[in-house]
């Protein structure tokens, strides 16, 4: 089937590429010349693991176009809809401009029959909106919220975990236990690989479709915030909150997997979602039912704050102190630094005084350009030479099993935070560290 994907970024690249390997004829559109020039090339615009092979194998098809002709989207079946919906930056809420303006390049190219399908993630009530236009066109829209995570985004959207489709309400159909909505058998097609490996199918209405995907945001953001408030306990008694985390997470009820403590969540999804979920849940006049994300957001910042006052009370006076900071990107595997703990944790120690040398294995380009006064160093050997303090705050796989006997012949002073407690803290006590974790003895 011939589909297009509008806006390559972190979604729309890896969407748009997947979706070729399956069989499909795709288009994918930007607005962004660079961007498209890259991905044309077969080259990832941004670092996602998997995504330079997958282009690779999406390129050979010849059947995976990028472009900034928006007169490439005519002819295509079903249109993604995959643009940014960024934090506005007056406040909580959603920023819709983008997602307004890729539909009114898409309007006039539609066909009658088409499938119109939003992927970017939208305060409920969004699809509801935009539907009369699309209808205007003989169309019809689809709401179809995307999941991936950045690191793994190559899997996740070969083999999502789930898939929801949102309808109008009044155009679903159930019957005995089958739905029918029109739209949803370009849907099955388009999905029709992820459908025969059992993937689970979730029909319903636009509304739960939009819920879902920041209900599922917001119970993630929820699980960290709430074992960083354990950490937050067990630094005032003692007690170690990975042994916690390990012991409630034996607890399936509970599972074990998003219980790490640290410096706490940032990126492109998680931080904005909960903040434009509570300013939607505002407008609705419901905005109680959503109180606790306005906590679990203080606690998450919290974190930050932690951090940097522990280098302070550490070092005493930061002014022209040297510090070192290892990751900066919001996760491992990602270049990815949309409101990055660890960023802003090193930009914060920096406008303290600090002289902050930091290093990432992929994210030094984007971190640059947002912060273009740290000192950068490629080399993690080159970065810990004379550190006062090291502050490991991406678990990235280098830094975990770095070596503390080496490590520790580099610094001047052999004191290490471990934002993400990920480190041996016997073995780095043993080679002479003084080891800081979050919430542990
Ligand atoms: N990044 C993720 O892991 C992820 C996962 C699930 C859902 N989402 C959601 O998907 C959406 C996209 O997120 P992202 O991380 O890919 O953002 P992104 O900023 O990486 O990509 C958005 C792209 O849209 C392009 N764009 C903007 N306006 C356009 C227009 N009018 N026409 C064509 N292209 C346009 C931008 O140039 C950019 O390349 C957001 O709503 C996000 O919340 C993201
Ligand atoms: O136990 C944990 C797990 C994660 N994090 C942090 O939480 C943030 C988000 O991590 P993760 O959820 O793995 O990354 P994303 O790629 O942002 O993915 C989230 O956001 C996407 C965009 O909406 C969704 O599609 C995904 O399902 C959802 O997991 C990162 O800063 C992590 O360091 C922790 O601090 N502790």
């Amino acid at each position: 089937m011939k589909i297009s994907v509008i806006g390559c970024g972190y979604l729309g690249a890896v969407h748009a590429a997947a979706m070729a390997t399956l069989g499909h004829e795709v288009v994918g559109l930007d607005v962004d010349p660079e961007k498209i020039a890259a991905l044309s090339a077969g080259r990832a615009p941004f670092f996602e693991p998997g995504l330079p092979e997958l282009l690779a194998e999406a390129g050979a098809t010849g059947k995976l176009r990028f472009t900034i002709d928006p007169e490439l989207l005519r002819g295509a079946r079903v249109h993604f809809l995959a643009v940014g919906t960024p934090q506005a930056a007056d406040g909580g809420a959603a920023d819709l401009s983008y997602l307004h303006a890729a539909l009114a390049t898409l309007l006039p190219r539609l066909s009658p029959g088409d499938l119109v399908v939003g992927k970017s993630t939208v305060p409920v009530g969004t699809a509801e909106t935009l539907r009369a236009r699309v209808r205007e066109r003989g169309a019809e829209l689809a709401w179809n919220p995307e999941f991936l995570r950045e690191g793994f985004a190559v899997q996740d959207t070969l083999r999502p975990d789930r898939l929801v489709y949102g309808f109008a309400a009044e155009t679903l159909v159930r019957e005995g236990d089958g739905v029918r909505a029109p739209g949803i058998e370009l849907l099955n097609e388009v999905y029709a690989d992820a459908l025969a490996a059992h993937t689970p199918l979730v029909v319903t209405d636009f509304a739960t479709a939009e819920l879902v995907k920041v209900a599922a945001n917001a119970f993630l953001a929820t699980k960290i915030s709430f074992i960083n408030a354990m950490a937050e306990i067990a630094d005032v008694t003692g007690a170690d909150v990975s042994d916690l985390a390990v012991a409630i997470g034996h607890d399936e009820r509970i599972g074990s997997r998003f219980l790490r403590a640290g410096i706490g969540f940032g990126g492109g999804c998680l931080p904005k979602d909960i903040r434009a979920f509570s300013a939607r849940a505002e407008e609705l006049g419901v905005g109680d039912s959503l109180g606790f994300l306005a906590e679990v957001d203080r606690v998450n910042l919290r974190r930050r704050d932690l951090v940097v006052d522990r280098v302070a009370s550490i070092l005493g006076d930061l002014d022209g102190r040297r510090v070192t900071v290892l990751g900066l990107a919001f996760k491992p595997d990602s270049d990815d630094v949309r409101d990055s703990p660890a960023l802003d944790i090193a930009t914060r120690l920096a406008a303290r005084g600090a002289l902050v040398t930091a290093t990432d294995p992929q994210a030094i380009p984007t971190a640059s350009r947002l912060a273009p006064r740290l000192n950068y160093v490629g080399d993690t050997s080159a970065a810990l030479a004379g550190a006062e303090i090291v502050l490991l705050l991406t678990e990235w796989s280098e830094y975990r099993t770095l070596d503390p006997v080496a490590a520790a012949t580099l610094v001047d002073t052999p004191i290490v935070i471990d934002g993400r407690n990920c480190l041996d803290r016997s073995a780095w006590r043993g080679a002479g560290w003084a080891y800081h974790g979050l919430g542990r003895r």
